[in-house]
């Protein structure tokens, strides 16, 4: 395979005039036909398929990032969401009848319309290069609209491969790609676009949320978070051990939705570290710093972070703990630490780093959540099932895999995304289409119900009675109690909903014709 050549970045003043021809190709409706999208969508399959050596070498060139975990958390996951964003898109992109029309205003038959937004910009980190930029993209594609990319330049390899996979297999005046970092990003920003899509750090989602707040241009917000488990003295210890080492193995833990920190019951504690322990030894025989199947901290930058943090902890290194800079190396590291400000309790580590911090009981483990942080990304909560109930029930996230590690975030259908602080907005199955759709909500009035619709039109005189005859009842009191009429109860047969009423009243027809053909009446 051809060497990848060096990653250049994109002349900030030219920008603009990528950024105008983008617009003007939405403008020109070339994005609006579904067939359009289809193919370019098939393109895109193909140029990941065709180019996946080279995407397979620029991961592990950049986040030194194995073959297997390459295809698995990057290629396929791509590939697979593609091809379902093709087999369901006609399903998706179809008028939808709008439910819960008043029986007087269905002759206007509501519709809601699937619009593209329009030209959108889309911004990627460097931990999983391919992945996150290219399942919004399909989406961003599906949905009709025209997109500008910028990778991450923490990945400079994989942004090459990507730029040479859209530019040699998608439509030009439609889809573009924008290399480059700080400049060519606050550019990029200075463009006005129908909706930015960032994913990455809360610092500059911040500096983007201010700067698309000026021109009301929409935003979704993919951030981080610092993500709890709880393992309570019910849980599985052996699995949660497994699993939650897996969360901070993949990728050497640079994965957003990874939990932060481990809230664990004392009682259980020192078997959840010798299960650590026993995991470690059979998922790395040889240890992690000889396998391709253990990557290495992106950059420098963040592996002195990550250091610092670990520095700067007051807590006990119970296993692992080698660190080589050389290499950009952090060996697998369990330290138990025992307050709430230690440094990798109140930063996200974003690393192969897993602090316990032993709790009394799960009310503890709960109080502790909240209080690190109202609203991470991801929880995972490991017990019995009033436990993790009630962990659902009392600690918020963006999405949760109970008994396991970011599970919730590995399926490429299911919505994803954060809530307050770890984000806004979700992507992924049918939510990364209606991520970058406008629903539209259309009625079409015929001419001949002018004589239904007049009422409206004034002089009003005479017609208030007929309005307030229009007005819906209640059903509850001033107490917010549900009033209960005799005539309501017969003819539901005393259920609660309509629905409800006429499976009672079904049952009882198919009983009366069972019992008629049984007696032969
Ligand atoms: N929720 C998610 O899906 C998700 C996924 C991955 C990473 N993350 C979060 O991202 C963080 C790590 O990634 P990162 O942010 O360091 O990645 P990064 O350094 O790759 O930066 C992300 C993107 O922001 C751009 N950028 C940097 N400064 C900018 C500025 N001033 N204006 C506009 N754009 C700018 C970068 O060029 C890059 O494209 C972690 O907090 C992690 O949890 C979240
Ligand atoms: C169905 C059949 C079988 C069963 C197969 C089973 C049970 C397969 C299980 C597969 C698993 C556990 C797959 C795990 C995948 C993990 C993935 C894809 C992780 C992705 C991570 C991502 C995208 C991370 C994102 C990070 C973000 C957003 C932030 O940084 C058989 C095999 C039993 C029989 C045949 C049928």
């Amino acid at each position: 395979m051809a060497a990848i050549p060096a990653l250049e970045f994109a002349e900030p003043n030219l920008i603009s005039e990528i950024a105008s021809e983008i617009r003007s190709t939405f403008l020109s409706h070339k994005t609006r036909s579904l067939q359009f999208r289809l193919v370019q969508l098939r393109k895109l399959y193909w140029g990941l398929k065709d180019n996946a050596n080279a995407i397979e070498t620029a991961c592990k060139l950049d986040i030194s990032k194995g073959v297997f975990e390459t295809n698995l958390s990057e290629l396929n996951f791509c590939t697979n969401t593609i091809i379902y964003d093709i087999n369901n898109l006609e399903k998706w992109a179809k008028d939808e009848n709008s439910p819960d029309v008043p029986i007087d205003m269905m002759v206007l038959r509501p519709k809601i319309r699937k619009d593209p937004l329009g030209a959108v910009l889309i911004i990627g980190p460097y931990n999983f290069p391919v992945n996150l930029l290219i399942c919004p993209l399909a989406g961003a594609i599906a949905a009709g609209n025209t997109v500008v990319i910028k990778p991450s330049e923490n990945a400079p390899n994989v942004a090459v491969v990507l730029q040479k996979v859209i530019e040699g297999y998608l439509d030009q005046s439609c889809y573009r790609v924008v290399q480059g970092a700080i400049p060519q990003s606050t550019a990029l920003l200075e463009q006005k676009w129908d909706k930015i899509f960032y994913t990455g750090g809360a610092t500059v989602g911040t500096i983007i949320a201010k700067k698309a707040a000026e021109t009301l241009t929409p935003v979704t917000l993919e951030l981080g978070g610092r993500n709890p488990a709880v393992v309570t003295r019910n849980a599985d210890i052996r699995l949660a051990a497994r699993r939650l080492l897996w969360g901070k193995v993949h990728n050497a833990g640079q994965v957003c939705i990874s939990q932060n920190y481990t809230l664990i019951d004392k009682e259980v504690f020192d078997r959840f570290v010798l299960e650590t322990r026993k995991a470690m030894k059979e998922y790395y025989p040889n240890g992690t710093r000889n396998t391709e199947d253990f990557g290495r901290i992106v950059n420098n930058r963040q592996w002195q972070r990550l250091k610092k943090m670990l520095d700067d902890s007051q807590g006990r290194i119970l296993m692992g703990g080698d660190m080589d800079e050389s290499d950009r190396y952090i060996e697998p590291t369990v330290i138990q630490v025992s307050s709430l400000t230690d440094s990798l309790i109140a930063n996200e580590s974003f690393g192969p780093l897993m602090p316990l911090l032993p709790v009394s009981n799960l009310d503890e483990a709960i109080r502790i959540a909240n209080e690190v942080q109202a609203t991470p990304l991801a929880m995972f909560p490991f017990g019995n099932k009033t436990e993790t109930d009630r962990c659902l029930a009392e600690i918020r996230s963006g999405g949760a895999s109970v008994n396991d590690g970011f599970m919730h975030g590995s399926l490429p259908t299911l919505a994803f995304g954060g809530v307050g602080e770890s984000g806004q907005g979700a992507y992924r199955g049918k939510a990364s289409f209606d991520c970058f759709t406008h629903a539209r909500t259309i009625t079409s009035t015929p001419g001949w119900a002018e004589f239904l619709m007049a009422v409206r039109y004034p002089p009003y005189k005479g017609k208030l009675k007929m309005l307030r005859r229009m007005e819906l009842k209640p059903d509850f009191d001033r107490e917010g109690r549900m009033k209960y009429s005799l005539v309501r109860y017969i003819l539901s047969l005393g259920a609660a909903s309509k629905r409800a009423g006429l499976l009672r009243y079904l049952v009882v027809l198919i009983s009366a014709l069972g019992l008629k053909q049984y007696f032969g009446m």
